[in-house]
């Protein structure tokens, strides 16, 4: 097996590189220290916790990869006397999802993302197969791969919704203590029969084609979510949609202009869009924005920035475990996204999947 792809090694221990057997993950078999800081507290292990850290090298436009390289240094001396660190840089799109199953599948004990939503994105959906969860080979089946974040994204809307600053330091402090906590995940499922995974945010319509829009100008910071919010204007209409919630009956909202479905409370570089979501609660906050003008957008922003927008005019928010999606036109042009990645159109469901990862918080 290849030790993910681009790799470098951080640590000695880290073998593998390039080689089919054994894998980074079987190549340390020494004991853990006495100091033993990169797992859960009061855990005795007779390992030492094998970390992988993906690493999105485009990452808000070469930002993280920059970031990275000055945390290394930090990095190594923090956790690299109690654990063994695989850095593997992504190829290109969806390549963290792959080297998160891999990891996962080697027995790793966390796998943490590098980057932004769109990385946690990935690696998110890499703790996922075939709309099941994967497990290891070779551990026990209480083990259980964590998901841990260092974020260094343009918008890293998921850190905020923990309360977590943009500072990687912090986040390397929450990687040594391991201190973990069982999150939600929303599932999507379309007409092909195939499972896709958020663990922030997934919209509908117009917030979806900005986003879709503001992905080809990140090189501009939080500014790419204005360019794309102009852009989603242009030609944009309101459009009516029949929706089901909770497997009830089918309801028509009339003139939607978004439809945001929150597993945690923020997006579009720090819209608390879905101020009441849980990400222990085992359901979404689903915000549904009817009949919104442009200007509306610039007379509620301040709104929409604090979370108060809940209660105007136009705006509904309610509780569900799960939401089916439809154009009642038949329309095949309104944009999904989730966590901030275009996924296609409608027609969609999604489902909350309580407690469905553990993370590192
Ligand atoms: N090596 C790569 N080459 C090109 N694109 C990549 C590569 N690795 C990952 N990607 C893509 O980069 C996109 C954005 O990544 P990421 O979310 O980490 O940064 P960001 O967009 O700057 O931050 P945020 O999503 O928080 O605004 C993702 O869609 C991912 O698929």
């Amino acid at each position: 097996m290849v030790c993910y792809g681009v790799t470098v090694t951080i640590t000695a221990s880290v073998l593998g590189l390039g080689m089919a057997k054994p894998s980074f993950l079987r190549a340390e078999q020494s004991m853990a220290s006495d100091r033993a800081t990169c797992g859960p507290p009061g855990v005795a292990s007779t390992r030492r916790p094998d970390l992988v850290f993906v690493v999105n090298p485009l990452g808000a436009n070469g930002r993280t990869v920059k970031e990275w390289k000055k945390l290394l240094p930090y990095l190594r001396s923090r956790l690299g006397n109690d654990c063994n660190i695989c850095e593997s840089l992504t190829s290109g799109p969806s390549h963290a999802i792959d080297i998160t199953r891999e990891a996962i599948r080697e027995g790793a004990d966390a796998v943490i993302a590098v980057g932004g939503d769109g990385t946690l994105h990935e690696v998110a959906n890499g703790f996922f197969w075939a709309g099941k969860p994967v497990s290891s080979h070779d551990r026990d089946s209480s083990h259980r791969t964590a998901l841990g974040l260092i974020p260094l994204g343009t918008g890293s809307d998921f850190a905020r919704t923990l309360g977590w600053k943009n500072d990687p330091h912090e986040a390397i402090e929450r990687i040594a203590k391991g201190l973990r906590s069982h999150v939600d995940v929303g599932v999507i499922s379309g007409e092909s029969g195939d499972y896709h995974y958020f663990i922030n945010v997934a919209d509908i319509h117009l917030s979806a084609k900005a986003g879709y829009y503001a992905a080809r100008y990140k090189r501009f910071g939080n500014l790419c979510y204005v360019i794309g919010a102009l852009q989603g204007f242009i030609g944009h209409r309101n459009e009516d949609l029949k929706i089901k919630f909770d497997e009830g009956e089918w309801e028509t909202y009339s003139q939607v202009t978004a439809l945001c479905i929150g597993n945690a409370k923020y997006f579009g570089g720090g819209m608390k869009i879905t101020p009441n979501a849980d990400l222990h609660s085992g359901d979404f906050e689903v915000v549904i924005l009817q009949d919104f003008k442009w200007y509306d957008f610039i007379l509620k922003m301040h709104k929409l920035y604090k979370g108060t927008h809940v209660t105007v005019n136009n705006v509904t928010s309610r509780r569900v475990r799960s939401i089916e999606v439809e154009s009642v036109a038949g329309s095949s042009n309104i944009f999904v996204q989730s966590d901030g990645e275009h996924l296609g159109f409608l027609p969609r469901k999604f489902c909350s999947l309580a407690a469905a990862i553990e993370m590192i918080c």
